[in-house]
């Protein structure tokens, strides 16, 4: 594995908002954090990039302990992070957003060439190339963020609700990104609110329901286990 979150527990102003989460993700993986709002999948991913502080348990990264590492390390270790809410730069052209994580980390692939990949995620973003950030839909922006964190050449993308709030007709898009993300050789751990919207290439999901994993398998087997059909949809 190269991720491994083992018991990690984590209080929020005196709430213990993850109980005991284990979860792991092989190199070349996709693996899903499926669960309602609220139910801990940003805290499980912000804990992973250093923003939390953890009560217990450890995360190791290629057998690396993480903890009390600061968020900066990350990158530096080949950890990309897509937070919820597409956080582009609304004074920089798309060009730029794009550009920026080949300033701030140097890896042996040259600046051009991680460009390069990174519009390959999304090549329409090509037509953009001038726009402000503030000019995109909310789409173009989570395009625009994910391909971001692609030019910081990471071995594995951490991405927040991939699809909430864009337009069905986009969906499509995203997720032939993600594909193109996964044959380029890295992993992805995806946090998903919509059991509907999860790519049907997951390799496994693990669910999660007030902060406690209650499941861990492959979507097929998920669809079989009317419990957690219900926790997920909300319905039997
Ligand atoms: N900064 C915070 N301080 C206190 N409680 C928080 C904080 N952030 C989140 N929480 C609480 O922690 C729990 C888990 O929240 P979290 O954002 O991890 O859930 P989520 O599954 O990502 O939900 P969503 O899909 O709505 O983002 C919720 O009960 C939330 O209210």
């Amino acid at each position: 594995m190269s991720l491994e979150l083992n018991k990690v527990s984590v209080t929020l102003l005196g709430n213990q908002v993850l109980h005991e989460v284990s979860l792991s993700v092989a190199p070349g993986e996709l693996v899903c954090l499926v669960g309602r709002n609220g139910a801990g999948k940003t805290t499980t991913l912000r804990s992973i990039m250093g923003y939390q502080k953890l009560d217990s348990g450890d995360i190791r990264w290629k057998s690396k302990n993480l903890r009390g590492l600061p968020t900066y390390a990350m990158a530096d270790l080949g950890l990309g992070y897509t937070p919820e809410g597409s956080d582009v730069f609304g004074d920089l052209t798309v060009e730029d957003n794009i550009a920026l994580p080949t300033w701030t980390r140097k890896t042996a692939k040259g600046a051009d060439e991680r460009i390069q990949v990174a519009y390959n995620i999304f090549p329409k973003l090509k037509q953009y190339l001038h726009r402000g950030g503030q000019q995109l839909s909310g789409g173009e922006r989570k395009m625009v963020s994910i391909a971001r964190a692609i030019a910081l050449d990471p071995e594995m993308l951490i991405l927040d609700e991939a699809f909430e709030g864009l337009s069905p007709a986009i969906l499509p898009t995203i997720s032939d990104g993600l594909r193109e993300i996964l044959r380029q050789g890295r992993s992805v751990l995806l946090a998903e609110s919509n059991f509907y919207h999860l790519p049907s290439f997951a390799d496994r999901i693990y669910v999660i329901e007030r902060g406690e994993i209650v499941f861990h398998g492959t979507l097929d087997e998920a669809t079989q286990h009317p419990e957690t059909m219900k926790i997920i949809t909300g319905t039997g």
